[in-house]
């Protein structure tokens, strides 16, 4: 049946007193919102900036290239292309059809669709293709969703997954036992390529790493029993499990801590810190000796006396499930400990964010979110791959105290633009090639991606681009192996973000954007 016949149909099914009302010809309901030669004009101009598209690169494009990208986006949607597309896949990777969802995803990119980073941010966490405590990947079909996922990512988002045009090392190939045979032409022993485990620095005597795991074990974290409430420590914040968005199976309490709660080292009894860049990362490099050994242990002390809060979104679709195995601590830190950390990495981390493919960035470094999620992984827990998302800068009111998820001034905002992790414990505590932060991103060959694990080294931290910015990275919290126990605190690097709304995410960031009073997902 035609077009025409269909609404025939349906204004016959009006009862008859009833007429559709047609608006006069020169009604303004007739006329379009755009002026006709305003209409020209602005095709004259595309056409002109697609002849010649070295004229975008000034800053006075800025506004229009974000226009622009926005534009894409909404015709691509309102063509029901994009969104019908979107919720198969995330219906497919949610019921665990790895299969179809590779079908639509390769659709969309060969469409050259452009999913919103939320979709993008809920398909890697719905893949759940993480890697085993024995260093072996897992689902092979997930595996190959992911690929094809950073692809997508690499051609509508800055999601960093350049695809490197290196000769691929041979270390590292690591089989998929249960898969280990040839289908449809490809071999499913080869969907990751995991390159050797890297460390930013050999362990040395110099280290002075201290084995947080074997003074829990040996029962010598505390001399005496700690007291409660823990000096320097105090509830900020308490959201009960059902309140939690998304709801969660427990409830959440935010610690302050006050200046000097946690001893700081002096100067001339600390390392210089200095900073290596992850090799085949773009865009991530650790910093090490931001912290002590002592100062890490007396982090760890403090969570282990007030108490670990464990954390499992309530429901039980796919993606509810929780994407945090380990269990949290949250930390207001205070002034005095943020600024020794600041200033540790300032002269190291990138001085102004950089522009996102829709305009948006640019904006001046101006500082580490004080809200830190300290994690306590033990024994196989880890963090499915994620991309992490954008933050404000959490804080307490200046007269009230009360704390604010987003606590900078209305005509001052910052947002988050780098993910900040800072290891607690390292080689004495976690087995041999586990427990470490692995980047994913696509090899030269479709449906294969290399795997870059970087080994926690104690007061080392890890900075990486995220949410929107240009670069942002797919990676996971890898299992930690057996025995084993990893402490890492993760928080943000925060940046200017005048002009891009108050406190808002760039148009371009999707629905679960950590931004939000929302927890938990979207990292
Ligand atoms: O534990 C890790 O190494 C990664 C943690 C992480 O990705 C995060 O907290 O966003
Ligand atoms: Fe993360």
């Amino acid at each position: 049946m035609g077009k025409n016949n269909k609404r025939k149909r349906t204004a016959a099914a009006i009862p008859q007193p009833f007429k559709l009302p047609t608006p006069p010809s020169d009604s303004p309901a007739s006329t379009s919102l755009i002026d006709p030669e305003d209409l020209e004009c602005t095709v004259n101009v595309l056409e002109t900036l697609c002849e010649f598209p070295e004229e975008l690169s000034g800053k006075e494009m800025k506004d229009l290239k974000r226009r622009i990208h926005e534009l894409y986006r909404v015709m691509a949607e309102g063509s029901g292309l994009g969104n019908s597309l979107t919720s198969k896949i995330s219906t497919a990777l949610s019921d665990y059809r790895f299969t179809d969802a590779l079908i639509y995803l390769f659709e969309m990119y060969t469409k050259n669709l452009q999913p919103k980073l939320g979709s993008l941010q809920r398909w890697v966490r719905e893949c759940d293709a993480t890697s085993m405590s024995d260093g072996s990947p897992g689902d092979s079909e997930a595996l190959k969703c992911l690929d094809l996922i950073l692809r997508i990512a690499n051609k509508s988002h800055s999601i960093n997954c350049q695809i490197d045009k290196k000769v691929l090392g041979t270390e590292g190939v690591v089989p998929v036992p249960k898969d280990n045979n040839i289908v449809d032409g490809i071999n499913m022993s080869e969907v990751i390529k995991r390159k050797n485990v890297w460390k930013a620095r050999e362990t040395s005597k110099e280290d002075n790493e201290i084995q947080i795991w074997n003074m829990i074990q040996n029962n010598t974290l505390f001399e005496t029993p700690p007291p409660n409430p823990y000096p320097g420590f105090r509830p900020v914040h308490h959201v009960k499990a059902a309140d939690r968005k998304p709801p969660n199976l427990y409830d959440s309490t935010v610690y302050g801590s006050s200046p000097g709660a946690i001893t700081l080292a002096p100067s001339e009894k600390r390392r210089k810190p200095t900073k290596v860049d992850v090799p085949d990362v773009p865009g991530a490099f650790v910093v090490l000796d931001v912290f002590t050994p002592e100062e890490c242990l007396q982090i760890v002390e403090a969570a282990e006396a007030i108490g670990w809060e464990k954390d499992e979104a309530a429901g039980g679709s796919a993606i509810n499930k929780s994407s945090i195995l380990a269990k949290n601590f949250v930390w207001l830190s205070d002034a005095s400990f943020l600024e020794h950390f600041y200033s540790s990495i300032l002269p190291f981390v990138p001085q102004s964010a950089p522009i996102s493919v829709d305009g948006n960035g640019g904006g001046k470094v101006r500082g580490i979110n004080a809200r830190f999620r300290v994690y306590q992984y033990t024994e196989n827990q880890l963090y499915r791959p994620h991309i992490d998302g954008a933050w404000p800068a959490a804080g307490l009111h200046p007269e009230t105290g009360e704390y604010l998820h987003d606590s900078s001034p209305v005509d001052d905002p910052l947002w988050s633009r780098y993910t900040l992790l800072v290891y607690l414990n390292g080689e004495g505590d976690i087995p041999q090639d586990t427990g470490c932060t692995t980047f994913f991103l696509p090899s030269d060959k479709m449906g294969v991606m290399e795997a870059h694990s970087v080994r926690p080294i104690q007061g080392a931290v890890l900075c990486f681009p995220h949410g929107d910015t240009t670069g942002s990275l797919l990676h996971e919290g890898s299992a930690v192996g057996k025995g084993g126990i990893k402490y890492v605190i993760r928080t943000d690097l925060l940046y200017e973000a005048k002009g891009f709304g108050q406190f808002k995410p760039p148009t371009s960031v999707g629905i679960k954007q950590g931004g939000k009073e929302e927890e938990g997902i979207g990292g």
